[in-house]
């Protein structure tokens, strides 16, 4: 049997790391016997340029006869005057999340051997370490709540955006994070405004609720802006952090940074039968695409993700993992893992995809 494989490489430095992953998938076939079937498809603003239009048909049909979706990233400065809805974030990425259910999104932060000196606070976080699950809710909250627009003229024109949750939807993403955490450190912090927001005083209600079926499982509640704060001074105090779409977006670039890079953050987004898309967390980065320089590290741990979760493929899975955290422990870094003094000794963007291909293979 094959695995099919829609490969959405997308825009800026999206090819360049999914060329990594590609090789590393490779190896990753060779040394456990797996066979993957690989199909690329536009998406975002190179199928704007060449369809029209930011997720055509033919992605969409290729999307539905795969067993996953391993996705690069989308945008850019060349698609950012075009109106909202056509755009590749807001006409590709969203519409794919909501198409396929992917409500449930996971985004592994760790630090890494290797990498302690990047983060904020250094000497603390070497000693006491900083592993942080990201729960998201995805095909919700405000991204998606309608209505949604613009309306009036001049300096009466008004923007509005809705932002709006069932009870089903917290309830189940809530249960992801439940039985997440019983896998990990057993605490679960579900991050709100519930001082503020009415959504986010029926997400603290439902969460308490789906916690009495966990009494292993210690809950703590926090708004969002104390969230952001608490993640700088004790991080290392967090397990699985709970969140809306729109906070789950936001402190997901933060526990990237803690951990050294955006370019570190791999991301799962599963829908209740197990299908997914991974992504890495950050965007097609137009700042340094096509430099070759871009870190492919969280493209590759997201096929890891996709082996684990979508395909069960957990000893490849952990294969990769542990390849990518050889590689990061030998000193083999990117350019922004680097102080500008030290740049020169940089890898770049293949260098480091061979690296971790070659130890899969070599038997990490
Ligand atoms: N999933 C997706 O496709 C996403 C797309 N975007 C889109 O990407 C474009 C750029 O957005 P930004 O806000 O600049 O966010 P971004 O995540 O693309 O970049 C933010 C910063 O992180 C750095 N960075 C990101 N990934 C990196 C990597 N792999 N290696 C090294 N450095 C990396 C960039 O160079 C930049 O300095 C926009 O069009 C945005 O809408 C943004 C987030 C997610
Ligand atoms: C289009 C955005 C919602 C993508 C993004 O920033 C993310 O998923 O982290
Ligand atoms: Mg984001």
């Amino acid at each position: 049997m094959s695995y099919q494989i829609a490969v959405l490489a997308g825009d800026g430095i999206g090819p360049e790391v999914m060329a990594q992953a590609r090789k590393v998938l490779t190896a990753v076939e060779q040394r456990f016997g797996l066979a993957m079937e690989y199909a690329e498809y536009d998406v975002g603003g190179i199928a704007i340029d060449n369809h029209g239009c930011p997720l055509p048909a033919s992605t969409l049909a290729g999307c539905e006869a795969a067993d996953a979706i391993l996705f690069g990233s989308v945008g850019g400065p060349k698609w950012e005057k075009l109106p909202p809805n056509e755009q590749p974030e807001r006409g590709a990425l969203l519409p794919l999340r909501g198409h396929f259910g992917l409500f449930s999104n996971l985004r592994p932060a760790k630090l890494h051997q290797g990498l302690e000196h990047l983060s904020p606070l250094r000497a603390d976080i070497s000693a006491k370490g900083f592993d942080v699950l990201c729960v998201r809710e995805l095909t919700g909250g405000i991204y998606f709540g309608k209505p949604k627009g613009r309306q009036g003229e001049g300096e009466s024109e008004e923007a509005f955006d809705t932002m709006r949750y069932s009870c089903a939807e917290i309830r189940r993403i809530a249960h992801i994070a439940f039985e997440a955490a019983r896998g990990r450190r057993g605490k679960v912090t579900s991050v709100d405004k519930a001082n503020v927001l009415a959504c986010s005083v029926l997400w603290r209600e439902v969460v308490e609720q789906v916690a009495s079926e966990y009494p292993d499982v210690e809950l703590e509640h926090i708004y969002i802006d104390n969230a952001t704060m608490q993640l700088l001074r004790r991080p290392w105090d967090f397990d699985v952090m709970l969140c809306s779409n729109l906070f789950g977006d936001i402190l997901s670039d933060e526990i990237a940074m803690l951990t050294g890079s955006m370019g570190l953050l791999s991301s799962a987004s599963i829908n209740s039968s197990g299908f997914g898309l991974y992504e890495p967390a950050g965007g097609s980065a137009p700042d340094i695409a096509g430099m070759g320089i871009a870190n492919p590290v969280a493209q590759i741990l997201s096929a890891a993700l996709m082996l684990r979760h979508s395909l069960q493929q957990e000893e490849a899975a952990a294969a990769i993992e542990r390849a990518v955290g050889k590689a990061l422990a030998d000193g083999f870094f990117t350019c922004e893992l680097l102080a500008p003094e030290q740049r020169d000794n940089a890898k770049t963007t293949a260098e480091m995809g061979d690296y971790i291909a070659n130890a899969i293979r070599e038997g990490v």
